[in-house]
């Protein structure tokens, strides 16, 4: 493995178990019971049951599920904020689970800093200063924080609003400065614990393109968690679907939506517009002969729905999937109604780590 295939992190057969007698259950006797009987025979939750995956660099790496299924804990292990009852656990090919406190300071002040739901802000500081606090942390020189701050107050949209305090600012705005703040750092990950549950629907929906374009600028790492399906298909890379504290499915969107791995995966992307998250590559045909020469052009990745316009405009009966100039298939009404109907199944070019 080289130095850039090393994940950010590696996480092995982790187990966050609670209760009395908590590191006797993974891999014991009690291991595999349900959650239920496993309370009832022990009194002990596994928050997060051996659990295995990598965070790659530079993916949105999404934790979803519902309440309850273990996601706030899966990250807070992550960092140790909880710590975990047994498995492995490296960022960037080093063991956390080794970390001396000096350490463990160190990862999370600078290099997975975390964005809250409840913004974390100190209430009697400036929005600069709230921005330059991480910065005071590392030892920097007031100027110089002053000045890196106010660069990341304007990234992230809140340029003229420096001098405020925290109360003269909305939840979305709060956020951001959440956000600037945790980014001030220059972490080599960002964690997300449901950053924006609080917000309402629009302002939410204005902090996932915040974050979708400080991820398409600067590529940076990030993990996501959320029990919103829909902010997971917006955001995620790759989507690990939780339940009962152990990953369901770990796959992109189109994965997830195109190749449920169960009932219970199914049934959670059953309302989801598969056109929206599917795309042209995993709904095309191989061209007929004469095929290339007439109808609109899309991408392979283009998504289903974007192709369905780009035919209904185009008044004919199919469109060309070039790539890079090359004709690679064809897609026409019935591959796409196909999609849209569910009997198509997708094609993903991934299959799911
Ligand atoms: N300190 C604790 N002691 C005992 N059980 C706990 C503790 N923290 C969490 N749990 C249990 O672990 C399970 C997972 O909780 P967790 O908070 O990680 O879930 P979640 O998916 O983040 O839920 P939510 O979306 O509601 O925040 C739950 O059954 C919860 O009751």
């Amino acid at each position: 493995m080289t130095a850039t295939d090393t994940p950010v992190f590696a996480v092995g057969n982790l187990w966050k178990v609670f209760g009395p007698k908590a590191d006797r259950v993974p891999g014991g006797e009690h291991a595999e019971l349900s959650p239920a009987e496993l309370r009832e025979r022990t009194g002990c939750t596994a928050a997060v049951r051996d659990v295995s995956f990598d965070v790659r660099k530079g993916e949105v790496f999404v934790v979803m599920g519902l309440s309850g299924s273990g996601k706030s804990t899966l990250v807070r292990c992550l960092t140790r904020l909880i710590e975990p009852t047994s498995g492995t656990l490296a960022i960037d090919g080093e063991d956390v689970l080794a970390m001396d406190r000096t350490r463990l300071r160190e990862l999370r002040r600078h290099r997975a800093a975390m964005v809250f739901q409840h913004f974390g802000l100190l209430p009697h500081r400036t929005v600069l200063d709230n921005v330059a606090y991480g910065l005071e942390i590392q030892g920097l020189g007031r100027a110089e924080r002053r000045r890196r701050a106010a660069g990341l107050v304007e990234k992230v949209g809140l340029a003229g609003l420096e001098g405020r305090r925290p109360s003269q600012l909305s939840g979305g705005q709060q956020q951001r400065v959440g956000l600037a703040r945790a980014l001030a750092v220059d972490p080599s990950v960002l964690l997300f614990d449901e950053p924006f549950s609080a917000l309402d629907p629009l302002t939410r929906r204005e902090m996932q393109d915040e974050v979708v374009r400080l991820h398409r600028e600067e590529g940076r790492t990030m993990v996501f968690v959320t029990h919103d399906l829909s902010e997971a298909l917006r955001l995620g890379t790759r989507i690990a679907l939780m339940r009962d504290g152990g990953i369901v499915q770990l796959g992109t969107p189109e994965e997830i939506v195109g190749s449920p791995a169960d009932d219970y995966v199914r049934a959670f992307v059953r309302d989801v517009p598969r056109e929206q998250v599917l795309t042209v590559a995993g709904a095309m045909r191989p061209p007929a002969a004469g095929e290339g020469e007439r109808g609109p052009a899309v991408r392979p990745d283009a998504t289903v729905s974007e192709a369905i316009e780009a035919v209904a405009r185009s008044g004919g009966p199919a469109a060309r999937v070039m790539d890079n100039g090359r004709l690679v298939g064809v897609v026409d009404h019935a591959c796409l109604l196909g999609v849209v109907a569910g009997t198509q199944a997708a094609n993903p070019r991934e299959v799911a780590a």
